[in-house]
């Protein structure tokens, strides 16, 4: 988004409790697209302060936030701050429908989190069942969504979507995302620390998928460049594939990441509005539908644009680590990604 849209977002985000008509005429007349983000599992960890930053994001402007309870609360709560999204809470699967009708990007945090001792794989067949029958709502409500699939395990629900799509002949592949922005996020993190740049500058692309060693940091394209030892790439890279099992760890049977999972949720979504909106030169890395390596979804850097996914690109060189590590993920991701086409093909 220009700098001078975002100032007059601004100020007209600061002006809305005198008015919302003067808001609504500010929008109109500068030109911000209206747009609908649905975040379905809105009362969950991840799902609350998601909805927070979703609500002070300026390119909201309608927020439904949906869950099988809880959410008129969250809806309550999240809708007194005073920036521009109208907030509505939705509970039960009867009010599935009005959360979804007209969404421009759905954002999906819905299911069970990890325990110690569990792989992202250990949540398959709770969360498969959900994360289909929520897709099958979108097909039919709001088939046009961008859908950003934050339930794990990623790997295999973003297949188990595209299948149900299919079924619906909703599906484009332009339109589904599986949101890995969390592990970019961390690498970005774990590089600054040791390469000792700062950390808003870092950028690190991580390509695969979400599970374990699937995840794969390039810190061969990391810049700014530093000059770190091959131990120090092997134990962050190690550290980013972990990431998740170390959150789950240190919160000892109180779930998985909720709070840096929410931050990066509202950054891909975000990217995903810019892109609707026709901002140029948008890119995030995300799992998607790929021809870059043999596997038909798989991480890499993504350009968004007014119809979603704009381009895949490539991946860029990579060293001979990296290399080993791409083809050592390759059998865990497809296998993943095949039980998530069976499941929805059996069900
Ligand atoms: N992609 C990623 O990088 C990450 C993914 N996750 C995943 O996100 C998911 C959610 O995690 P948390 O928010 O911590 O879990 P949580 O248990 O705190 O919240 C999940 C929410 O989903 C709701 N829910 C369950 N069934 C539903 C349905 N049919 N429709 C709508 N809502 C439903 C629950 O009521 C609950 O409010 C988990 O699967 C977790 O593994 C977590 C962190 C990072
Ligand atoms: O580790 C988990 O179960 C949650 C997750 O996907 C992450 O934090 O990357």
């Amino acid at each position: 988004m220009k700098a001078s849209i975002l100032r007059s977002v601004r100020s007209a985000v600061s002006r809305s409790s005198s008015s919302n008509r003067l808001l609504t005429r500010t929008f109109a007349t500068e030109s911000v697209p209206e747009r609908k983000v649905a975040v379905l599992g809105a009362a969950g960890g991840i799902g609350q302060p998601l909805a927070l930053l979703m609500k002070l994001n300026p390119l909201v402007s309608k927020l439904a936030l949906y869950d099988i309870a809880g959410t008129p609360g969250v809806a309550a709560d999240v809708g007194h701050v005073n920036t521009r999204s109208e907030v509505t809470g939705y509970v039960g699967e009867e009010q599935l429908g009005k959360a979804l009708e007209g969404s421009d990007v759905v954002i999906i945090p819905a299911g069970v989190p990890r325990k110690p001792g569990m792989t992202r794989d250990d949540l398959f067949n709770i969360n498969a069942g959900i994360v289909k029958s929520l897709c099958t709502a979108i097909a039919k409500y709001c088939p046009n969504a961008l859908v950003n699939m934050i339930s794990n395990p990623v790997n295999s629900t973003v297949p188990i979507a595209a299948e149900v799509f299919k079924k619906a002949n909703t599906y484009d592949e332009k339109k589904l995302f599986g949101v890995t922005t969390l592990d970019v996020v961390r690498a970005k993190t774990f590089y600054a620390g040791k390469a000792n740049v700062p950390v808003a500058e870092v950028n690190v692309p991580v390509i695969g998928g979400h599970a374990g060693i699937t995840i794969l940091p390039l810190f061969s394209q990391a810049t700014p460049k530093a000059n770190l030892t091959d131990d120090t790439i092997v134990a962050l890279t190690k550290r980013t594939q972990d990431g998740g099992t170390e959150v789950v760890e240190a919160k000892a049977g109180k779930g998985s990441a909720t709070l840096s999972m929410a931050y990066a949720g509202a950054l891909f979504a975000d990217a995903c509005l810019k892109g609707l909106n026709g901002v140029p030169d948008v890119v995030e890395c995300s799992f998607v539908q790929s021809t870059v390596t043999e596997l038909p979804f798989f991480a890499s850097k993504v350009k968004l644009g007014k119809n979603g996914v704009e381009s895949v690109l490539d991946l860029g060189p990579l060293s001979d680590f990296e290399k080993e590590g791409l083809e050592k993920l390759k059998p865990e991701l497809k296998a993943s990604i095949e039980k998530g086409i069976q499941f929805a093909n059996a069900n």
